[in-house]
């Protein structure tokens, strides 16, 4: 395995004596594309947010890039390079696509949001580069000819698109990706898998996201970490975690 960019000890997590994650522990390598998978109520949103800190674990701890952390703060896990989109849609709807984008920069530079989509404010320097990163970042995620279009207008599809858009902007090294294929056809989650591909292959990004849909699992991951009731059963290769029994017990075998 690659050296690890993202490490859990022993990490555990209840709400109200329900346990979401208990004493979970695995490595994530620097350039992989790591799939958490399992059966709803699994524990797998639950763990994005102890990484990105919208919770605070109750026991155990999370190594990012070399630094431990027990609890951090949303904004500071963006900081140290987290970068995260929703499973729920958290656009701005009536806003065009580039300044949703923009909102992922929002906390980066001294100007503010309104000031940056405004084309006001202090630092113009600062916000022709901002304006510059957000319209690569749309050029690479083939979004370019919707930079100016209400975010609202358009299909589901590219919507998820501009939100993987708004989270790569802030040059995350690590991203999170909540079930980016949530409600995709089968076209359009495969021409969004080939996007995280590309972003990964190209752009160097680690990535972990939740995928409900086995086929595109097994053709994007290189990793698979599975979990029932909150513990893991299954951390490997897809064609590993595929063959492992405990895992067709928990998971794979009740798809069918
Ligand atoms: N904010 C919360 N308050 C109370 N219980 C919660 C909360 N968030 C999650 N849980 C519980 O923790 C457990 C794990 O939920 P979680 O949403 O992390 O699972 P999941 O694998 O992401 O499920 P899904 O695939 O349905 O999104 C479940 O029993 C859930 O009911």
């Amino acid at each position: 395995m690659p050296a690890p960019l993202l490490q859990l000890h022993d990490v555990s997590l209840s709400f109200k004596g329900v346990n979401a994650l208990s004493r979970l522990s695995f490595s994530v390598g620097q350039g992989e594309i790591c799939a958490l998978i399992g059966p709803n109520g699994a524990g797998k949103s639950s763990l994005l947010n102890v990484i990105n800190g919208v919770y605070r674990a109750d026991e155990g701890d999370v190594v990012f890039d070399g630094a431990r952390f027990e609890a951090i703060h949303p904004y500071k896990a963006a900081h140290l390079g987290i970068g995260r989109t929703f499973q729920h849609n958290a656009l701005f709807g009536r806003l065009s696509v580039v300044e949703n984008v923009l909102a992922g920069l929002a906390r980066w530079g001294r100007a503010t949001f309104v000031e940056n989509i405004f084309r006001v404010g202090r630092d113009g320097a600062e916000r022709w580069r901002f304006q510059a990163r957000a319209h690569e970042i749309l050029g690479f995620l083939g979004l370019e000819r919707h930079a100016h279009t209400v975010v609202s207008t358009l299909p589901y599809g590219l919507q998820k698109r501009v939100d993987l858009a708004r989270a790569l902007v802030a040059w995350p090294k690590l991203l999170l990706l909540d079930e980016p294929m949530a409600g995709m056809n089968q076209e359009e989650k495969q021409a969004m898998s080939r996007l995280i591909a590309d972003v990964n292959g190209k752009l160097g990004t680690t990535i972990v996201l939740i995928e409900h849909d086995i086929g595109i699992v097994m053709g994007l991951a290189h990793h698979v970490v599975v979990l029932d009731y909150g513990r893991k059963v299954g951390d490997g290769t897809p064609d590993a975690v595929r063959e492992n029994p405990d895992v067709i017990a928990a998971y794979l075998g009740t798809v069918h």
